[in-house]
């Protein structure tokens, strides 16, 4: 099962990440970007203001595809649970901003590229926060972690929610972290137990 973990910069994903972690040992936690050199070059595009969209809408790709082969689906044919700290919606809701312009219809693009080869998550938890309070949380230090950049970025989150209501669980993350935390534990014991049914 590949359950994976999304939202806004700021929203506490890498938090929920590291907690679930000590939680379920058994599990294979993973991210992206990842820690190999595909994600070292995706993050040297990240801290460049200037870098062009869609080279870098590429090598996150690249990493993905890497990520996918090397770690996910190796752990998966194990029959493993994998945890991954972002994955393949983080391109559609942030790729398809700054893309815009670029390409007709941004999302479908990058959702069309990634669709012969990758793998979809079984459950996706959203951590639902305001864009100010993400960018606010994040340090607002790369060209992501900006409110309007980011407010754009959650509509395309909003829509992937409403294309997919059943692999989507929204979680309130404006709530202390000790709720968020609790609400992803339940979560995750749910979709265990469901699977185990
Ligand atoms: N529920 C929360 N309420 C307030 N601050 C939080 C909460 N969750 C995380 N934080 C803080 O916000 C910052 C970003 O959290 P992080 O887990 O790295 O988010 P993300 O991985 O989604 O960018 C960190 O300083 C973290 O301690
Ligand atoms: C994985 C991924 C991340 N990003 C962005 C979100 C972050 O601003 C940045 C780095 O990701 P990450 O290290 O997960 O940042 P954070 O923990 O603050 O959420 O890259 C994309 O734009 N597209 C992607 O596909």
């Amino acid at each position: 099962m590949l359950v994976t973990l999304e939202g806004l910069d700021g929203s506490g994903k890498t938090t929920v990440w590291e907690v679930l972690r000590e939680e379920f040992p058994e599990f294979v936690f993973t991210r992206e970007p990842t820690d190999t050199w595909y994600g070292e070059a995706v993050n040297r595009s990240v801290e460049d203001d200037d870098a062009d969209p869609l080279a870098e809408l590429f090598l996150y790709t690249a990493d993905h595809a890497a990520h996918l082969s090397e770690t996910v689906r190796p752990a998966l044919a194990d029959g493993k649970v994998v945890v991954s700290d972002r994955y393949s919606d983080s391109r559609y809701a942030y790729q398809a901003v700054s893309i815009e312009g670029e390409v007709k219809r941004p999302l479908e693009y990058v959702r069309g590229v990634h669709q012969p080869w990758t793998r979809p998550p079984d459950a996706t938890l959203y951590f639902d926060v305001d864009p100010e309070t993400g960018a606010a949380r994040s340090g607002a230090t790369n060209k992501f972690e900006q409110a309007a950049f980011l407010s754009q970025v959650q509509s395309n989150y909003e829509r992937l929610l409403s294309a997919e209501p059943g692999r989507f669980v929204r979680i309130d993350a404006s709530q202390s972290p000790e709720e968020v935390i609790d609400s992803a534990v339940d979560v995750m014991e749910r979709l265990l137990a469901d699977r185990d049914e």
